[in-house]
């Protein structure tokens, strides 16, 4: 029988922080919030760090593959564990502020047909150097109980939209695009197609910038609506949710083979926003707020292209006080805590699995035996 205080304990919020290093490879972001798993109490600081280009280079070599050397896996861990630690410092905080630490990990293979993805990153390490009790790969239980082990971001978004008047759409525009659809307890959610990587991956050949600012060169370049219709003819855009993306799953070099660069940027564009309109008929109702996350909200362009597609005026999640940047570090702190407390981390109606899910790995900061090379 549950005493009165286990159930005292159970409700007790946690202070977690979350760490996200998503497909676009920008870099990555912390968040510290204060959750019983349910609710958030309180928004503490955050704060993102950009990849060294070689860094970066180093992640992008491994991406598509099953598995990276433990060299990287460790440094990985420890970059991200040093940053941490800075956070906790320039907040004037030590690792016991923190309850637990919730490790996303590097994305590099997404196959939930075969039941397999890899997320690199050493949960034991990280809870190693930093003394904090860590959740890491929070995906794979839910793939390997058949679930596309993404998105997992949404039971996050439903709890920060408890009040807010639904039905409402939140699409998070990373590397890869999802979309969120809340309506009361009701959620439904799927990646929609490519937000920024192709874009990025296009502009960083053609220019060495790691991405359009503001979306200036896409603006400027007319689309080429032949190109555009063969990318969108994709057996994707047909499925029926739940359904999820690896980062590099369109084939899109031979087919922009011969474009220019703003022509290129254009009909990249166009594909993320054309394939938003995709997704529209696999949503259960019509939205009637769209919330704006990740990176993708700061170019111009493609919201007002969104906003064309969806048929409503689109608002950044800032205007509901939500914070753009942070919300999948949020996310993963907020999951850290559902885990520990054996919460479902996804559903059937985000990602496929047949029953609610809890998930993610639990790594107790007295654990002394780092897992170097192991992901
Ligand atoms: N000022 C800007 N103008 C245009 N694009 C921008 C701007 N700022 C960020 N971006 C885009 O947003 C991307 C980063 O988005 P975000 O940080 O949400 O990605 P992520 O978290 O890695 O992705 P995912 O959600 O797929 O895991 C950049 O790579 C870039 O394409
Ligand atoms: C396998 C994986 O890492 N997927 C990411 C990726 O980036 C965006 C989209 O594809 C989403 O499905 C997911 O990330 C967010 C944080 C999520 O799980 O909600």
């Amino acid at each position: 029988m549950t005493s009165i205080k286990q159930k005292q304990d159970q409700i007790k919020p946690l202070r977690a922080l979350g760490l996200m290093s998503g497909t676009s490879l920008d870099g990555v972001d912390a968040a510290i919030i204060e959750t019983d798993g349910e609710t958030v109490s309180s928004h503490g600081p955050v704060h993102s760090v950009p990849y060294e280009p070689e860094f970066r280079a180093r992640l992008r070599d491994v991406l598509g593959k099953r598995g990276a050397p433990g060299t990287l896996i460790a440094d990985f861990t420890r970059l991200q564990a040093d940053f941490v630690l800075a956070l906790l410092k320039a907040n004037n905080m030590t690792p016991p502020d923190i309850d637990l630490v919730g490790f996303h990990g590097q994305t590099i293979f997404h196959d939930p047909k075969n039941r397999v993805t890899v997320q690199i990153g050493d949960g034991a390490m990280m809870a190693e150097l930093t003394g904090i009790d860590t959740v890491a790969e929070f995906r794979h239980d839910d793939v390997a109980a058949g679930g596309e082990g993404a998105p997992f971001a949404p039971l996050y978004h439903r709890a920060l939209a408890r009040d807010l008047d639904g039905p409402l759409a939140v699409l998070n525009l990373g590397g890869v695009g999802n979309v969120t659809y809340i309506n009361g307890d009701e959620v439904l959610a799927f990646d929609t197609g490519p937000a920024n990587a192709l874009m990025d991956d296009w502009i960083l050949t053609h220019t060495g910038q790691p991405f359009d600012d503001g979306g200036r060169i896409a603006a400027s370049g007319q689309v080429n609506e032949p190109v555009l219709a063969r990318l969108l003819d994709n057996p994707y855009f047909d499925l029926k949710p739940p359904k999820s993306l690896d980062r590099d799953e369109f084939p899109v070099a031979e087919l922009l083979s011969g474009l220019g660069l703003e022509e290129g940027a254009a009909t990249l564009l166009h594909f993320t926003s054309e394939s938003i309109r995709r997704a529209l008929r696999h949503l259960p109702g019509k939205p009637n707020r769209w919330l704006l996350t990740g990176g993708g909200r700061k170019n111009p362009a493609l919201v007002l292209a969104i906003e064309t597609v969806v048929g409503v005026p689109v608002e950044p999640v800032e205007a509901v006080g939500w914070r753009g940047d942070d919300l999948e570090a949020e996310a993963f702190a907020f999951l850290a805590v559902r885990s520990v407390r054996g919460l479902p981390l996804s559903l059937p109606t985000t990602t496929g699995v047949p029953t609610p899910m809890s998930g993610g790995r639990f790594y107790p900061a007295q654990s002394k035996k780092a897992r170097i090379g192991v992901s």
